[in-house]
C-alpha cells in the first residue's frame, strides 16, 4: 500500500476549502502544499497566510513542498501556519544540514528534495538526518507535465544508499496508476499527485487506486 498525498496545486483555488474536506473525508495520508516564490521556480502560489487559513479544515498531515530560494529565511513562518513536514531543495540554500536540524528542532518533519538533473550522491550526507527524500520526476513549477523515467532509476540509487527502513522517499511529478506503480516498485513509499486525482472524472477513485499500489 502506497501513502498517498494529493497536491492541491491541481485544485480549484476558488474552492480550496472544499478541497481540503474532500480530501478529509477520503482519509488521505499527507496534503501535499506546493509553495513557489516566482524565483526558485517560473511560478507563484501561496504561502504561509493561506496554509493557515485551510489549516482548521483538517487533522490531515500538512506536507509543505517548498520551492523557494533561501528557505532559512521563512520556515518558522510555514512551521506557525501550520505545516506538519517541510521539505526544500538541496541547491535553494547553502547549509542544508543546519536547516534540516532546524525545522526538526521546531518539532516537525524534514525533508530535502532532487530536481530531475541532480545526483542523488548529493544527498548522501543528509540521508542519516532527514526524515524523507521527495525525488521531482518533473522540472518543479508545474502540474500536470509528464513523468521523466529516469527518477525510477534514482528511485533505486537513493533505497541501496541507506540501511534506514524509516526514511521515506517520495516521489512528485507525472504520478498516475503507471509511473506510481513503478515507482513504488523501485523503492518508493509516497506518491504526490495532483491533476491525475484532481481532473480526474472520479476523484475518490484515483486516490483509491494510488493508494492500492
Ligand atoms: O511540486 C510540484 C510541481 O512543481 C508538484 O507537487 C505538482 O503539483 C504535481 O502535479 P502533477 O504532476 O501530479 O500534476
Ligand atoms: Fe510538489
Amino acid at each position: 500500500m502506497a501513502l498517498v498525498a494529493p497536491s492541491i496545486l491541481s485544485a480549484d483555488f476558488a474552492k480550496l476549502g472544499e478541497a481540503i474536506t474532500f480530501l478529509d473525508e477520503r482519509a488521505v495520508d499527507y496534503i501535499h502544499i506546493d509553495v513557489m516564490d516566482g524565483k526558485y521556480v517560473p511560478n507563484l502560489t501561496f504561502g504561509p497566510p493561506v496554509i493557515k487559513a485551510i489549516r482548521p479544515f483538517t487533522s490531515i498531515p500538512f506536507d509543505v513542498h517548498l520551492m523557494i530560494e533561501k528557505p532559512e529565511d521563512s520556515v518558522e513562518d510555514y512551521i506557525a501556519a501550520g505545516a506538519d513536514r517541510i521539505t526544500f531543495h538541496t541547491d535553494a540554500t547553502i547549509h542544508a544540514h543546519r536547516l534540516i536540524h532546524r525545522i526538526k528542532e521546531a518539532g516537525i518533519k524534514a525533508g530535502i528534495s532532487l530536481n530531475p538533473s541532480q545526483n542523488p550522491e548529493s544527498v548522501r550526507y543528509l540521508l542519516d538526518d532527514v526524515d524523507l527524500v521527495l525525488l521531482m520526476s518533473v522540472n518543479p513549477g508545474f502540474g500536470g507535465q509528464s513523468f521523466i523515467p529516469s527518477t525510477i532509476e534514482k528511485a533505486k540509487q537513493v533505497r541501496a544508499m541507506t540501511d534506514r527502513e524509516d526514511l521515506e522517499i517520495m516521489v512528485d511529478g507525472g504520478i498516475n496508476e503507471t509511473t506510481g506503480a513503478a515507482m513504488v516498485e523501485a523503492g518508493c513509499d509516497s506518491l504526490v499527485a495532483g491533476s491525475y486525482i484532481f481532473k480526474h472524472e472520479d476523484p475518490m477513485a484515483a486516490i483509491d487506486a494510488l493508494k492500492r499500489l
